[in-house]
This record gives C-alpha cells, sequence and structure tokens, in this order.
C-alpha cells in the first residue's frame, strides 16, 4: 500500500467501529473513528446534525474529514456507511490505504443496530429501513481490495486476519 493506513467500509452494523477499534490496538496503529470525529469537530451528536443541518451537511464535514485524516499514516479509519457514496471519497480512500469492506446479512445488521437511536438513516421501521438502504447501496462497497463476511466471524480472527495483511506491506 502507499500510505500504511487501513480503512474499514460497509454498511451500518457490519462492526467497523468494534473490529477498527480492535485493530489498531492489536497494530499499535491511531484509531479514528470518522463519526466520532465529526462529533468532536461538531460539538454534537450525528442526530442532532442530521436533524438540524441535514444530510447533506453532514456528508459535507464528513468529506472535510476524511480529506484530513487521508494526510496520515498507521491508522486505523472506520468510516460511516454511506461515506462511500460520494466519487471525491473513493478516492480520497483509495490514495489513502487498504480499503476493506464489512458485509453481513440484512438479519445480523438488524439484530446488531436495534435498539440503537444514533443512527437517524434508521429510524422508523427498521427492517424496511435496512432492506431499503442495502437495496440503494447493493454494490456501493464492492471497490474494497479485500471484503470480509462478518455474520459468522469472531472479532479475534477478524483482528488477526487485519494484522497479517497490515504486516504483509
Ligand atoms: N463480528 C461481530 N460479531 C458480533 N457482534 C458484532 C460484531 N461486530 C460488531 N458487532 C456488534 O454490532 C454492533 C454494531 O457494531 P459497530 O461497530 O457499531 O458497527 P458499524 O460501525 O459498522 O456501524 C455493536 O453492538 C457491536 O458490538
Ligand atoms: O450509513 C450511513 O449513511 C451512516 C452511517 C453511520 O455510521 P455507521 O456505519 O458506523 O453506523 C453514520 O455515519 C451516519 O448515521 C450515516
Ligand atoms: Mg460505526
Amino acid at each position: 500500500m502507499n500510505k500504511n493506513n487501513i480503512i474499514l467500509i460497509g454498511f451500518m452494523g457490519t462492526g467497523k467501529t468494534t473490529l477498527g477499534r480492535r485493530v489498531a490496538e492489536r497494530l499499535g496503529w491511531a484509531f479514528v473513528d470518522m463519526d466520532e470525529r465529526i462529533e468532536e469537530k461538531e460539538e454534537r451528536g450525528i442526530p442532532s446534525i442530521f436533524e438540524s443541518q441535514g444530510e447533506d451537511y453532514f456528508r459535507r464535514v464528513e468529506t472535510a474529514v476524511l480529506a484530513e485524516l487521508a494526510e496520515g499514516t498507521n491508522q486505523v479509519i472506520s468510516t460511516g456507511g454511506g461515506c462511500v457514496l460520494r466519487e471525491e471519497n473513493r478516492r480520497l480512500m483509495a490514495a489513502a490505504g487498504t480499503i476493506v469492506a464489512l458485509k453481513a446479512s440484512p438479519r445480523t445488521i438488524v439484530d446488531r443496530v436495534r435498539g440503537d437511536a444514533n443512527r437517524p438513516l434508521l429510524q422508523g421501521d427498521l427492517e424496511q429501513r435496512v432492506a431499503g438502504l442495502l437495496e440503494q447501496r447493493k454494490e456501493a462497497y464492492d471497490f474494497a481490495d479485500l471484503t470480509l463476511m462478518t455474520d459468522e466471524r469472531s472479532l479475534e480472527e477478524m483482528v488477526e486476519e487485519l494484522a497479517a495483511l497490515a504486516a504483509g506491506k
């Protein structure tokens, strides 16, 4: 890879935040969750940003955060599920390191995100929201260098796989 960064992409609930933190610990690299970085920058939570300024505003901040991170190295970066939607973001990610997509079945996703009020795009009928967005985004994560199916896999196993990937650079 041109820079030593691992960038995790994938639909909401596939485990980007959880796995990213663990991989960074394992490698001794910095961990950055883009949603957390956006919340720090904006000094409020994601639902509040969506509610008061809308998704387009959130997407602009998301791109600005990614552009800053793309300058760095030895980072595990967990993106938000919609970060892949902008062409500009896909270019920034490709230049910044190795892109790993996490996948999970609709059932697993629903089970993992149920009861979490922190994802504005999933408020309402959860099954319907997940199914609709998965359909809209069905090819959105296919540009990754590597794809991991997470349904049946332990975090430990995936941490080791990504640590080996980083060590092979
Ligand atoms: N591989 C996994 N196996 C079981 N549960 C997981 C796994 N990965 C994530 N989770 C759980 O799913 C939920 C959503 O994970 P999160 O890391 O927030 O996903 P994302 O950042 O992709 O939206 C969390 O409660 C987390 O503990
Ligand atoms: O898929 C999306 O458009 C979003 C995913 C969220 O992150 P996670 O994928 O970590 O839940 C967060 O960025 C925001 O609610 C929008
Ligand atoms: Mg996350």
